[in-house]
């Protein structure tokens, strides 16, 4: 008998939106099985747990990106709060450290198979050579990922975000369960905004990339359905 496999959709939707009616109407034209859903600050902010409850009743696979980034047990707790909240996947900010990421790590233990995935942030796709220097780290983005995607695999996390831009170097020394999520995803021809390490969908999955996240180039389109539906069929 043949077994039918979990879809696992590549692309995570960042719902960036000021207005829970604006973004509800978009995820009613979303399918489960053809996208994921990231929730981050603004949106948690605004309209809290309620509002990851709902997606996640709704049948999505929830990305919750708060980038933890606070002192060990505190970041610990936080990720057990996630967890109960029955996302698919967290995150912590890497530089917080050894400690932080193994302790958050530890207190996820007890869900087995029903943990979410961890993963932490290493350089933000935002940032450059000169944004790094001016809060101190001399490395270039791909050596300063590289060293903080070392200590999140040593602190037993599932993997990073990064840019796609570092996912092949990452592959090659991680190895290939370590998971890659790329944000700074733009298809030809879209605006970078204040993105700056960025890559198209299909580079970024040649690249190695495991999940891409996509927020204004599908959720500022006029139809961002067909747009997801174009990116889902281009990779
Ligand atoms: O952790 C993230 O998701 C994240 C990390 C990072 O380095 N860069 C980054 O852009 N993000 C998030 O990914 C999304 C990118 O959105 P767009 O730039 O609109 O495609 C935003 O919600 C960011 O908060």
């Amino acid at each position: 008998m043949q077994t039918l496999s979990k879809p696992d959709p590549k692309i995570l939707i960042a719902l960036d939106f000021a207005d829970q009616a604006h973004a509800l109407a978009l995820v009613e034209q979303l399918d489960p099985r053809q996208c994921r859903l990231k929730v981050g600050k603004e949106m948690f902010t605004l309209f809290g747990p309620e509002f990851v409850r709902s997606l996640v009743k709704a049948g999505f696979d929830v990305f919750l990106d708060l980038k933890f980034h606070d002192i060990p047990n505190t970041v610990a707790n936080a990720v057990v709060a996630a967890a109960e909240l029955g996302v698919w996947m967290v995150n912590v900010h890497a530089s917080g450290g050894l400690r932080m990421m193994k302790a958050a790590h530890e207190a996820l233990l007890p869900y087995g198979e029903q943990a979410p995935l961890l993963i932490a942030v290493t350089v933000l796709t935002s940032m450059t050579d000169e944004d790094l220097a001016q809060v101190g780290v001399s490395s270039s983005p791909a050596e300063q990922v590289l060293s903080l995607a070392r200590l999140t695999r040593d602190a037993g996390l599932d993997g990073v975000v990064c840019s796609a831009q570092e996912a092949s170097l990452l592959k090659a020394e991680l190895g290939a369960n370590f998971k890659l999520i790329t944000p700074g995803i733009r298809p030809a021809g879209s605006d970078a905004g204040d993105q700056r390490r960025i890559m198209t969908p299909q580079q970024a999955l040649a690249a190695g990339s495991d999940y891409l996240v996509i927020g204004r180039p599908i959720t500022l389109a006029p139809n961002p359905a067909q747009v997801l539906a174009d990116i889902n069929n281009s990779l």
